[in-house]
This record gives structure tokens, sequence and C-alpha cells, in this order.
């Protein structure tokens, strides 16, 4: 039989892992719509079964060959105790590189415009409850992701039956927070890099749905703007992508915090090119940065949890107010407009954890972004094939992953 063939009804066969995969300024997002096991229960019992008993399914979707190590991934979760009591409309379990984080912006832009687009019952049960709001020509999706329950608002054609691509989604996420300001950190010595000059870095940290360091690019022995606006075919100078992930590893190193929810999930080294001041606390301020999350991944966008904690950061030192929106890029949408993240503190949410509990810092943020499609899988394991079956990466020093014969 001819292959083409043959895959394909090995595609019948098999119950193949079929996703579909669309990127949000070129971060990409896989969204797996079926082949997973039937999960049950409150979503972050289902999130740590996944962990337990099916983690080679990650690794099978992120992973090589069928991935890579930047790949990100999105399991929809039909049922969820929000789902069922509650007011979510679907669930969600995020994936990186290294396991699963707790939220997800980048993501969460592209499932709004996939859960409008969708109308296979069996993917998104709730899909025909969904409310056309024809004022806005929008539709509104509650997403239960790990971290609580995301407000999307995906902009559709004037019936509300798929989404307008020419404007953008956003999303309001859970409660941000800074956890801590200007908080000095000692780095570990073995991890160096070139220009690093002090040891002790000023960062702060700060809740998105999922926990940032937030650090200065200058503070870490970096240019300033870190030469994220040029290209690789500039001749002037290049920028240092190890060196930015060695920085990034030292900070972790050195402020891990390390629990099944409670995890630093992501270092963002901000361009600082605000005012030079140092008395005034503005850094942040500068909307293009570099983030590295999970195991070392970087984030092609401009990071929609990070851009929340950011905002919250902002909020707390006092220096962005209610309604007033920023721009956010990253090393690729620097360059192009439909690239930036908008983020807008929206309204003040009580938070017993602050930085700084004398006022009420947490603040609700929303975020606004581009998802575009890129395409649709199915992915089939052949018998005996022990060499994709968990995925692989070639890393830096090497192998990793691989069974041992
Ligand atoms: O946009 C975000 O929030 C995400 N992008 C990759 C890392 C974060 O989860």
């Amino acid at each position: 039989m001819d292959v083409i063939k043959s895959l394909r009804s090995q595609v019948q066969a098999n119950a193949p892992i079929t996703t579909i995969d669309m990127h949000t300024t070129g971060e990409p997002t896989r969204i797996i719509i079926s082949g997973f096991p039937k999960l049950t229960g409150p979503l972050l019992v289902q999130r740590r079964d996944l962990m337990k008993h099916y983690d080679h399914l990650r690794k099978r979707v992120i992973l090589e060959p069928r991935g890579h190590w930047d790949m990100y991934g999105a399991l929809l979760v039909q049922d969820t105790e929000l789902v069922t009591y509650g007011d979510a409309d679907i669930g969600v379990l995020f994936m990186t590189n290294d396991g699963y984080s707790t939220m997800c912006g980048h993501a969460t832009i592209a499932l709004g415009r996939f859960l409008v687009d969708t109308h296979d019952l069996a993917v998104f049960p709730n899909r025909e409850k969904l409310k056309y709001d024809a004022e806005n020509q929008s539709v509104e999706i509650k997403l239960h992701a790990p971290c609580g329950v995301v407000t999307i608002t995906c902009p559709t054609t004037r019936d509300g039956q798929a989404s307008d691509p020419s404007r953008p989604v956003s999303f309001l996420s859970v409660p941000s927070f800074a956890t801590a300001l200007n908080h000095i950190i000692e780095l570990p010595e073995e991890l160096t890099w070139p220009g690093r000059k002090r040891d002790l870095v000023r960062v702060d940290f700060a809740y998105g749905g999922a926990f940032y360091a937030l650090v200065k690019a200058s503070d870490l022995g970096f240019s300033p703007g870190l030469n994220l606006r040029k290209r690789k075919d500039d001749e002037e100078e290049e920028m240092d992508i190890e060196a930015l992930r060695t920085a990034a590893n030292a900070i972790i190193k050195a402020a891990d915090l390390n629990s099944d929810l409670r995890f630093l999930y992501g270092v963002i080294i901000i361009v600082d090119d605000g005012p030079v001041n140092p008395q005034e606390e503005r850094f942040w301020e500068s909307g293009l940065s570099i983030c590295f999350f999970a195991d070392s991944q970087i984030d092609r966008s401009p990071t929609g949890s990070g851009v929340q904690a950011r905002v919250a950061a902002a909020y707390a030192k006092g220096t962005i107010r209610l309604g007033e929106s920023r721009n956010f890029e990253s090393i690729v949408s620097v360059h192009f407009h439909e690239g930036r993240f908008l983020g807008t503190p929206v309204e003040e949410v009580n938070n017993h954890f602050a930085a700084n509990p004398t006022a009420a810092e947490a603040v609700r943020v929303r975020v606004e972004g581009w998802a575009k499609y890129t395409g649709t899988h199915a992915f089939v394991l052949e018998e005996n094939d022990i060499i994709s079956k968990e995925g692989f990466a070639i890393r830096k020093n090497g192998l990793s992953g691989l069974p041992r014969l």
C-alpha cells in the first residue's frame, strides 16, 4: 500500500494525538484536542495525574522529533469542578519543556480564537452556550486555568460564529501582585557570563498567574538595550542569547521557591531605556524584554502572564494608574506592530500576600494580543519506535531524554 494511505490508516487505527497549532507573535501553542487519556476530578488533581502517570505524552508532543525545546502545549479539559459547578466554559492544562505551568497568556490569546472557531462539541461541549455581544461584536469565554478562571474576550464576525483576526483578543486574569520589590539576591558564583560585574542584583518578584523575577538588563552587566531591537543580519553588535540564558538561570538558582504551584516560573530581563536617574524606580516601564521560563525556554511573545506580573509590580510602585495602558514587546514582536501585548490594570482587589499589605496592591490586568493558526497535526507512534515514544532534546551539553538500552 502507498505509504500515504498506510499512514492515514494508522492514524485512523491508533487514536492519534491530534492538535491545532497556532502562534502568538511567534510563540507556539500546540492545542491538544484528542488522543490524551480522559482525566477526571478537580483541575489540579487532573494536572497532578498528568504529571504522575502521563508525562511521556507531554514529552511526545512537546519535544523532538514532533516538537522542540521551545514548544508550548495546551491540553483542553472538558470537565473540571468549575465547568460543572462554577461559571467556567472549559478547562486547560498548560505544558512546557519541563512540566505544567499555572498560567499562560499567549496560549490564552490563541485559545480565545480557537474556542470561538471550533464548533466540534466533542472538543468544546459548551461552545453553543457562548453569548454573542452584538454591540462589541465579540464573544466571552471563561477558561479554567490552574491559576483560576480567566475571562477571554474574542472579537468575532457579525454572527459570533467565527473569530475576527483583524482585531486583538484580550483576557482578564486572576489578581496579580508584587511579592517583593527591590529585593537583593546573591548570584551563585558558578554561573557566570561575559560582562557579569556584580554578585548582588536587585530583583522584583511578582505574580501574574505564575511567579516571575523581574530584573534590569544593565544590572546583570548587559548593554541596557540588550540589542533586542537588532536582527542577526544587522552589522552592529549581536546579542548573546546563551549569556542571557545563564543569567536567567543564575537568578532562578538564587531565588527559587519550589512547590507544585508556587514555583518561580520565569525570569524577565528588561531593557532599561527608561530615565537614567537611579532614584526613579522606573526600569520596568520599558516594555521590551526577554523572558526565560520553564527549563530555559525563550518566550517569543511578550509573555502575557509576565505582563500581568510587570503591571502589578508597577502598580505596587505607584507608577501606573488604573486604566493606563502600556505596550510590551519581545525579541520577535518588537519588529511587528501586531506583535505587541497591551497591558492595563483595570481594577484593584484585596490581596493578603502583597509585598506591602498596607495598600490593596493586587490588580486585575487586562492583556491584549494577536494569534494566528499555523496548522494541524495527527501524531502517531509506530510500533517499536522507542526513539520518538517519549521525545528527546539536543541541548548545549548534548543529548537528553532518550531511553538507555
Ligand atoms: O504568555 C505567557 O504567559 C506565556 N508564554 C510562555 C511563557 C508564559 O507561560
